[in-house]
């Protein structure tokens, strides 16, 4: 599903913290949202999935303005914090989404099989949450957002906490879901993570600075290394984009 942005602005205590951005990101495309720590991603992401409203400017998903209640069910989201329950399993959580979802039980369990065994966690998915490392919470997290098959994945920050072998796993299957024709968007400053992406939005104190193919945004880079992208969006800053 084709998710369009236009003109977006937010604030928070009046302090703008989006800035007029508009974006457009097709169906089965990976795109990524780079910047500094407070550059606005998580606020851009609670802004795409209609957790928080726009000040101005407007989000379609296809030609569906949001928040919309309908299309909940087709949005997977993974927030920074987990939001996943320590006195339940990990099981005990999946089923808990499932049914918010609502999901047919005869049709959860196995997906919720699925689910765990992509994130390694089947072993440990009897065990209460709060036994969890932050790095299993992280993925059962993760195994939340993917459980209802949703068109669209917003991740912030996926894999924070991961190593590098389950990292690896947990792109090659962003990939395949990207393959079905799902829209993903993911949060990330962990550099490898940008050239898995088939496009980065830099996000630079509140506005979209660059917004391309990974490639092109290389090619504007002196040392072809991707680090120096957010050293070109501080490059690339102007004045302040009007709200
Ligand atoms: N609910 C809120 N109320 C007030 N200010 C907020 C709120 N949410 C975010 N902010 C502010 O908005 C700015 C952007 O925050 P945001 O979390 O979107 O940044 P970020 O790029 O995701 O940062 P990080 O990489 O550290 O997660 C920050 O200055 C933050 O303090």
């Amino acid at each position: 599903m084709d998710i369009t942005g236009r003109n977006i602005c937010k604030s928070f205590h009046h302090k703008p913290v989006i800035k007029n951005v508009s974006i457009s990101i097709p169906s089965g495309e990976i795109i990524c949202l780079l910047g500094p720590s407070g550059a606005g991603k998580t606020t851009l992401i609670r802004l795409l999935i209609g957790a928080i409203p726009t000040d101005e400017g407007e989000i379609r998903y296809g030609q569906t303005l949001i928040p919309n209640l309908a299309l909940l069910k087709k949005i997977g989201f993974m927030p920074q914090n987990d939001a996943i329950y320590e006195d339940l399993s990990g099981t005990g959580n999946l089923s808990f989404f499932a049914e918010l979802y609502g999901m047919r039980k005869k049709d959860y369990m196995g997906r919720i099989d699925e689910v765990l065994r992509l994130v390694d966690l089947k072993e440990d998915s009897g065990k209460p949450v709060r036994e969890y490392s932050g790095g299993m919470k992280k993925r059962l997290s993760l195994a939340a957002a993917l459980l209802h098959e949703p068109e669209v994945l917003l991740l912030d920050e996926p894999t924070v906490g991961i190593d590098p072998v389950l990292r690896k796993a947990i792109w090659v299957q962003l990939k395949k879901l990207k393959e079905q024709g799902k829209t993903i968007i993911v949060s990330t400053h962990v550099m490898d993570e940008v050239t898995e992406c088939d496009k980065a939005a830099l996000i630079y104190q509140g506005q979209l600075i660059q917004y391309d193919t990974v490639s092109n945004l290389l090619s504007l880079t002196k040392s072809n290394k991707i680090e120096e992208l957010f050293f070109l969006a501080a490059d690339k800053k102007g004045g302040d984009a009007a709200c």
